[in-house]
C-alpha cells in the first residue's frame, strides 16, 4: 500500500534524525572506548611498578599480594567496561546506515496513546532523551510485527500478555542512510518485499531473514516452550533459516545466563556449514559450535584408531549397488537393522548384562611389561556391588589404578635416585638429586597416568565385537529386548566381524560402538550444551537420537527435516517417524510444527518437483513465477555433455551467479566432469572435502548439495536408467528443489519414469 507525500516526507526525516543520534552515540562510544583502552594499557604497564615486590618479611608480602588483587580489580573493571564500549560501537556501526526495517502502531488495552514502535535488528535508545528510537527484533513487542495484521493483537512479556489494537504496519527500505521506499503492509509480511527479496539471485552465502519473518516461522523461533521441537518443513520453507534466527533470539532472550558455546548445530557437511556461518554475524551474534555428525563420531572413536567410513561412501554404495546382488542386499539389512530402535534396545540389554560380567579390560601395560593384567582388573571391578552403576564402578577401578600409579612413581623414583648416585656425572647435593629423580619419575609415569584417566583400559571395540562374534550372545540379548533379528542375519554378522578385523569401520557400526562406549565407560555427558539444532534431521536414524538424547541430557532440541528429502536408507525405511522422535527422547514437551509454505523456488519449479512425490508432505509454493523447468532430450552421451556444457553458459550468460550441475553420484560427477571441463573450462567440481565454494558453475553430486541452493540448477542425467529406483526418488526430489530461478532437466535415451509417471 502505498504512502501519501507528507508521510513520506515525514518518514524520510526520522531516518535522518534517527541516523543523526546514532552517529553522535557512536562519537560518544568512541571516545569511552578510546579513554579506557589507553587506562588499561595504562595500568597494565604501572602494575609491576606500583607493586613492591618484597618477598623477605611475611607482612611485605600479605601487603604485596593485596595490592596486587587491588590492582588486577582495577584493571578488569576498566577492561569490562572497554569491552561493553565496543560491542555498543560494533552494534550501532553494523546498522547506522540502515536502522530499521519496520514500524508497527498499537494502542495498548486500556490506554489513550498509539504508540509507535521502530523494529531493527537492534535496540537504540538516546542517551539524552531516554527515548526509544528503535526496538530489538527479537523484543517482546516486535512480535506483533510479524504475528498480526491490523486489528486485534496479543503479546506475550515474561511478566504477561498484553493485548490491545495493531493500527499499522509499515516496511521500509534504507540504504547508505537514505530512505528508499516506505510502503503499509496488510494481512501477511510484505509480499512485495518478500518478492524482492527472494527474486534476487542466490549467492554462496546465506542471508538472515528478520525483515520478511512469516508468521509460522516466528512462532518457531519464539517457541521456548517446549523440550522437544520438531518441525517438518518443506523443501525451502526456511527451516536453516529459521533455526538461525531462532538461535539469535534465544541468545537475546537469554542474553545474561545464555552463550554461544551452550548450543550446538549440527550440520550435514562442512561446505553447509560454510554456507550458513554469515547468517549470525549479520545479525550481531557470534557463531555457535557447528560439527557434522561424522566429525563428532571420528573425534569419539579416535584412539580406536579405526578407519571409519564416510556416510558419503555409504551412500555412495548404497546408490551404485545392485539390487540383484546377495551381498549388497544384506548390508542394506544391516544398515536398516543397524540404525533402528530394536537395535537400540539389544544395545541396552547388552549393557544391562554388562554389569554382572562381560566387560572386556586390556592389560594396563608398558610396552611388553603387564603392569595389572586384564583379569585383575576385571576382578576387581566385578567385586563390587552389581547395584552400582557400571560408570560409578569403573570410577572407583580408575581411582585405584591412578593410585597403583602413585606406588610405581615412588618404586622408579628410587631407582632413578640409587642410578645418580652410582653414576659420576651426576653431581650434586643429596636434595637436587632427589627433587630430579622425583622429577624423571613424574614424567616417566605420566603416560600412565592418562592412560587410565582415558580409561584406554576397557575395551569396547571388543565388546562391540562380541555382539557379533560371540556365538548365541546377539540372538539372546534380542529375545531378551523382544526384538528379531533380519534375515541375513549370518552374513552381516561375519562382514561386520570382517570390517572390524581388518581395522575399518562400517558407518551404520560407528553410532552403537560409540552409544556402547558410553555406557561401559559411564562418561557419556556433554555438560555444558543446553539447546542442540539439528538440520536435515530427516538423515538422522532413531539410533543417532537416542545417542544425542544421553549425550546431552539437559539439552533442549530442536529437530528441523523434511521427510521428502530423507535421502539415507534408515529414513526411507521408515517414513513419517516423528511420532517415535518424541518417544526416542523421552520428552512429553514435544512440539512438531509443519512449515508448508515454500520461498525458495519459482512456482513452476515447486509443481515440476511435485509430481516426483505425488504421496509425499504437502508443499505450497509462494505465489513466485518464473520460467517452466526444461526438459533436454539427448541421444548419447558425447550429446548429453554438449547441452548440459550449452545450458550452463545460458545461465552463466543470462545473469545466474550461481549454477550447479547435479549428477547422482560421485561415479557420475567424476565423469561428468572429465567430459564437461574440455567444454566448460570454469567448472568447479565440488566433493564431500570442499570447504567453500565460490560462485561461478559448479558440478557436485545431489546429496552433497542438500541444504544449499543455486539460481539454476541443471540435472546431469535425468535418464530412466540412472534414476530406477523407488529410494532414489527423493534423492532426485532434493535436486530439483535447490534450484531458485531455473531448472534444467537433461537426459540421455528415455526420461526417468519419476517424470513421466508411468
Ligand atoms: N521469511 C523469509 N523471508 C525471506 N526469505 C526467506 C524466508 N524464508 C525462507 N526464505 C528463503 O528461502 C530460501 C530457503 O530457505 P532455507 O534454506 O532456510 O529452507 P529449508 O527449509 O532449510 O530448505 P531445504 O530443506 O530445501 O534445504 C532461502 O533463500 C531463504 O533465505
Amino acid at each position: 500500500m502505498a504512502i501519501s507525500k507528507d508521510e513520506r516526507e515525514r518518514e524520510a526525516v526520522r531516518v535522518s534524525s534517527v541516523r543523526k543520534s546514532i552517529k553522535e552515540r557512536i562519537g560518544e562510544l568512541r571516545h569511552i572506548a578510546d579513554e579506557r583502552r589507553a587506562e588499561v594499557t595504562a595500568i597494565g604497564r604501572a602494575f609491576w611498578d606500583d607493586i613492591s615486590v618484597n618477598a623477605d618479611n611475611a607482612d611485605d608480602i600479605i601487603e604485596t599480594a593485596a595490592s596486587m588483587a587491588q590492582q588486577e580489580h582495577v584493571l578488569m573493571g576498566q577492561e569490562r567496561s572497554l569491552r561493553v564500549a565496543q560491542d555498543g560501537l560494533r552494534k550501532l556501526q553494523r546498522v547506522v546506515d540502515s536502522p530499521y526495517f519496520a514500524r508497527i502502531d498499537f494502542i495498548e488495552q486500556g490506554q489513550l496513546e498509539r504508540e509507535a514502535i521502530y523494529i531493527g535488528l537492534t535496540s537504540f535508545i538516546d542517551p539524552h532523551s531516554d527515548e526509544i528510537l528503535i526496538y530489538d527484533w527479537r523484543a517482546p513487542i516486535a512480535s506483533l510485527f510479524y504475528d498480526y495484521p491490523p486489528g486485534p493483537a496479543t503479546y506475550t512479556t515474561p511478566e504477561m500478555d498484553v493485548s490491545g489494537e495493531l493500527l499499522l504496519k509499515r516496511q521500509y527500505i534504507i540504504k547508505s542512510g537514505k530512505l528508499q521506499d516506505v510502503f503499509d503492509t496488510g494481512i501477511s509480511i510484505g509480499d512485495e518485499m518478500l518478492q524482492q527479496i527472494l527474486s534476487r539471485s542466490a549467492d554462496e552465502k546465506m542471508h538472515s531473514i528478520v525483515t520478511t519473518i512469516q508468521r509460522e516461522q516466528n512462532q518457531i523461533i519464539r517457541d521456548d516452550r517446549h523440550k522437544v521441537l520438531v518441525v517438518q518443513g518443506a523443501a525451502g520453507s526456511g527451516k536453516t533459516s529459521v533455526a538461525l534466527q531462532r538461535i539469535a533470539y534465544l541468545l537475546y532472550k537469554y542474553r545474561t545466563t545464555l552463550s554461544a558455546d551452550n548450543m550446538i548445530l549440527f550440520s550435514p557437511n562442512s561446505l553447509f556449514s560454510d554456507y550458513v556461518s554469515n547468517v549470525l554475524p549479520e545479525l550481531g551474534e557470534a557463531n555457535m559450535q557447528q560439527t557434522t555428525f561424522q566429525d563428532y563420531l571420528a573425534h569419539k572413536l579416535s584412539e580406536t584408531g579405526l578407519a571409519i567410513e564416510d556416510p558419503y561412501d555409504q551412500l555412495e554404495f548404497i546408490l551404485t549397488g545392485d539390487e540383484e546382488d546377495a551381498a549388497y542386499e544384506a548390508r542394506m539389512q544391516g544398515i536398516r537393522y543397524k540404525t533402528s530402535a530394536a537395535f537400540l534396545q539389544v544395545i541396552e540389554a547388552y549393557g544391562e548384562q554388562l554389569k554382572t560380567g562381560g566387560i572386556r579390560f586390556r592389560d594396563f601395560a608398558v610396552g611388553k611389561k603387564v603392569l595389572i593384567s586384564a583379569e585383575q582388573l576385571s576382578e576387581r571391578f566385578y567385586a563390587k556391588a552389581s547395584s552400582q552403576s557400571i560408570g560409578d564402578r569403573m570410577e572407583r577401578l580408575t581411582e585405584w589404578i591412578l593410585s597403583q600409579m602413585d606406588d610405581i612413581q615412588a618404586d622408579v623414583q628410587k631407582r632413578f635416585y640409587r642410578k645418580m648416585v652410582r653414576e659420576p656425572k651426576y653431581i650434586g647435593t643429596e636434595q637436587e638429586m632427589k627433587r630430579m629423580s622425583k622429577s624423571k619419575a613424574h614424567k616417566a609415569v605420566a603416560p600412565l597416568r592418562e592412560q587410565a584417566a582415558s580409561l584406554a583400559y576397557i575395551d569396547a571395540l571388543g565388546m562391540y565385537r562380541d555382539l557379533y562374534a560371540q556365538t548365541g550372545l546377539h540372538q539372546a540379548l534380542a529375545e531378551q529386548a523382544g526384538q528379531s533379528l533380519p534375515p541375513a542375519w549370518e552374513t552381516i554378522r561375519s562382514f561386520t566381524i570382517e570390517a572390524l578385523d581388518q581395522g575399518t569401520m562400517l558407518y551404520e557400526d560407528a553410532t552403537p560402538l560409540v552409544y556402547l562406549k558410553g555406557l561401559v565407560e559411564g562418561q557419556l555427558r556433554v555438560g555444558k550444551i543446553r539447546y542442540c539444532v539439528v538440520d536435515e534431521a530427516q538423515d538422522y536414524s532413531p539410533f543417532h537420537y537416542a545417542y544425542l538424547k544421553k549425550l546431552f541430557p539437559r539439552a533442549r532440541f530442536t529437530l528441523l527435516g523434511d521427510w521428502n528429502q530423507g535421502i539415507f536408507t534408515h529414513a526411507n525405511a521408515n517414513t513419517g517417524e516423528y511420532a517415535s522422535i518424541s518417544e526416542l527422547m523421552k520428552e512429553d514437551e514435544t512440539e512438531t510444527i509443519r512449515l508448508v509454505k515454500s520461498y525458495r523456488s519459482t512456482r513452476e519449479i515447486m509443481e515440476f518437483a511435485g509430481q516426483v512425490l505425488p504421496e509425499g508432505e504437502p508443499v505450497e509454493p509462494f505465489s513466485r513465477s518464473g520460467e517452466a523447468p526444461r526438459l533436454l532430450r539427448a541421444a548419447d552421451e558425447t550429446e548429453l555433455s554438449r547441452l548440459v556444457a550449452e545450458a550452463a553458459r545460458k545461465r552463466r550468460d543470462g545473469g545466474a551467479s550461481s549454477v550447479a550441475i547435479l549428477c547422482k553420484t560421485e561415479r557420475e560427477t567424476e565423469r561428468a566432469h572429465g567430459l564437461l571441463l574440455p567444454l566448460l573450462p570454469e567448472l568447479q567440481r565440488i566433493h564431500k572435502l570442499t570447504q567453500h565454494y565460490e560462485a561461478g558453475v559448479m558440478i557436485l553430486p545431489a546429496y552433497l548439495a542438500k541444504g544449499l541452493e543455486f539460481d539454476a540448477v541443471i540435472l546431469y542425467d535425468a535418464g530412466r536408467s540412472v534414476y530406477a529406483q523407488a529410494r532414489e526418488r527423493k534423492l532426485f526430489y532434493t535436486a530439483c528443489t535447490r534450484a531458485q530461478h531455473h531448472l534444467d532437466v537433461c537426459y540421455q535415451g528415455e526420461l526417468t519414469l519419476f517424470l513421466t509417471g508411468k
